[in-house]
């Protein structure tokens, strides 16, 4: 897998998914197999965009599931073929819904994946519409745990701030390092 700097990498097609993917659960990992399968299907590479740090770590100072390092690692075993990693701060937070877009235009996806309620450009403006418009996109189902609860990153260092390690990692789908 090679990863590359936001706005570095140009390709002639891909299928792409998209978010902050901290600690790379169970949620996050249906949906880059489901893209995985699908980049397979069209024979091309797969990319994840993501951001370093998490846009929620950046701005609501919440704890860090999986630091880079360990987020490339899970990336890759996970068959992606590039990771991108915009590094999110202020200036980029500021960048546009449009300006994202043409971001995504340089990787000529034919498909993108993301998950229920994804959004992105300054002020979280965009949407999946937004992608619609310009790219083929979809929108993974979301993924649940036995109980039926919803599995997000956010529930998970809420977990692991009760110390309730067991069901934090069963939601993650395997031991947590933090
Ligand atoms: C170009 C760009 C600008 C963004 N600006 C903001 C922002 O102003 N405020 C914010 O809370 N999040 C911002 N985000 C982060 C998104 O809200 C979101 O966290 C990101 O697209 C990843 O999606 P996910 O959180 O569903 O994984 C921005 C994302 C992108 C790509
Ligand atoms: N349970 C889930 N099922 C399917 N897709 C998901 C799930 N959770 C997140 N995703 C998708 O994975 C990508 C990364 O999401 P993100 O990093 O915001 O995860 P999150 O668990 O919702 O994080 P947080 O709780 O910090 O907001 C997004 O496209 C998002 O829609």
């Amino acid at each position: 897998m090679k990863v590359f700097k936001n706005n570095q990498l140009k390709l002639n097609n891909s299928v792409v998914s998209i978010g902050a993917f901290d600690g790379i659960h169970l949620g996050h990992q249906a949906l880059i197999r489901k893209a995985k399968m699908r980049a397979d299907d069209h024979g091309v590479p797969l990319v994840v965009y993501t951001f370093d740090p998490p846009p929620k770590a950046f701005f609501q100072h919440q704890m860090v599931l999986t630091p880079i390092s360990e987020k490339i690692q899970y990336l890759q075993e996970l068959g992606c073929s590039y990771t991108v990693i915009a590094s999110f701060d202020q200036e980029y937070a500021s960048r546009s819904v449009t300006d994202f877009v043409e971001e995504l235009a340089l990787l000529h996806p034919l498909e993108i994946w993301v998950g229920p309620d994804f959004h992105f450009g300054k002020g979280k403006s965009g949407s999946i519409t937004n992608l619609e418009k310009a790219f083929t996109a979809f929108q993974h189902p979301v993924v649940t745990c036995e109980e039926g609860n919803v599995i997000s990153s956010t529930r998970i260092r809420n977990l692991l701030l009760q110390n309730k390690l067991d069901k934090a990692q069963s939601l993650l789908g395997r031991a947590s390092s933090s």
